[in-house]
């Protein structure tokens, strides 16, 4: 569904990405793993074409996307929901949602039905602030932003990193029933190893930029983990 070829990717003259090729197949739950600093990030902004500048091919079902601006990567079908999560400050929640629809190719600007049946709890506070809400409830409203585009893949960047015990198993309950009950293909940037190996059908580990390893998630062993993970 997803194929990378010798991407590239720099911030200004730092290249930061190199030669890379990477497959996501459709309905899988892809984990990129790495310690700080290997690029996750950037890959997934390459793959969005944020800040980033690039050079290889990026194909979403065999368009070649990787000259396509971010708006048109989000309107074919790329959801994403950014580190930090990045709700508007100033927007409720309801209007935090609608701007994931501004990105639908199919000029609907309704919310999908699914958003509240995963996330009830923002249906009952659409007026809030959103930046009002706690760290997990700015998650789920930054996952159903994106799930307001209609993506047919959806890109997380750490979505529990920073998230109160507590609601971190309810994210990502919210993800896996997004791939196992609704069929969205998942890229997903994770630490949490045990996250990885129990949502993931396949992983890649990176360093430095390049893929040091990747299988299935059954091969993500825990040599593997303390040879590119351990700090
Ligand atoms: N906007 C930027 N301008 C210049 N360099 C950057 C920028 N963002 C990140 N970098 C550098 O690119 C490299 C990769 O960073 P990136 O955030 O992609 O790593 P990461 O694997 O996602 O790490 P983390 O887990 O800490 O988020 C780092 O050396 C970082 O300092």
């Amino acid at each position: 569904m997803l194929k990378l070829r010798k991407l590239n990717a720099y911030y200004g003259t730092s290249h930061i990405i190199h030669d890379l090729d990477l497959d996501v197949r459709k309905g899988e739950i892809f984990c990129i793993l790495g310690r700080n600093g290997v690029g996750k990030t950037t890959l997934l902004r390459s793959l969005l074409g944020i800040d980033t500048r690039t050079r290889g091919s990026i194909e979403l079902d065999g368009v070649d996307i990787s000259e396509a601006p971010t708006y048109k990567r989000a309107q074919f079908g790329i959801g994403y929901v950014p580190q930090g999560r990045e709700i508007v400050p100033g927007l409720n929640v309801l209007e935090n949602i609608l701007l994931g629809c501004n990105a639908r190719s199919d000029g609907r600007r309704d919310v999908p039905p699914l958003v509240w049946t995963l996330f009830p709890f923002l249906k009952e506070h659409l007026t809030r602030r959103g930046t009002n809400l706690s760290g997990g409830q700015q998650q789920q409203l930054a996952i159903a932003r994106a799930l307001a585009t209609d993506p047919r893949v959806l890109v997380l960047d750490e979505p529990t990193e920073g998230i109160q015990p507590n609601v971190v198993a309810d994210i990502e309950k919210a993800i896996v029933s997004l791939n196992r009950d609704h069929g969205l293909t998942v890229i997903l940037v994770e630490q949490k190893i045990r996250f990885a190996r129990t949502a993931a059908q396949r992983f890649v580990i990176l360093e430095k930029g390049r893929v040091a390893a990747a299988g299935a998630a059954a091969e993500l062993s825990n040599e593997l983990v303390r040879k590119h993970m351990s700090l």
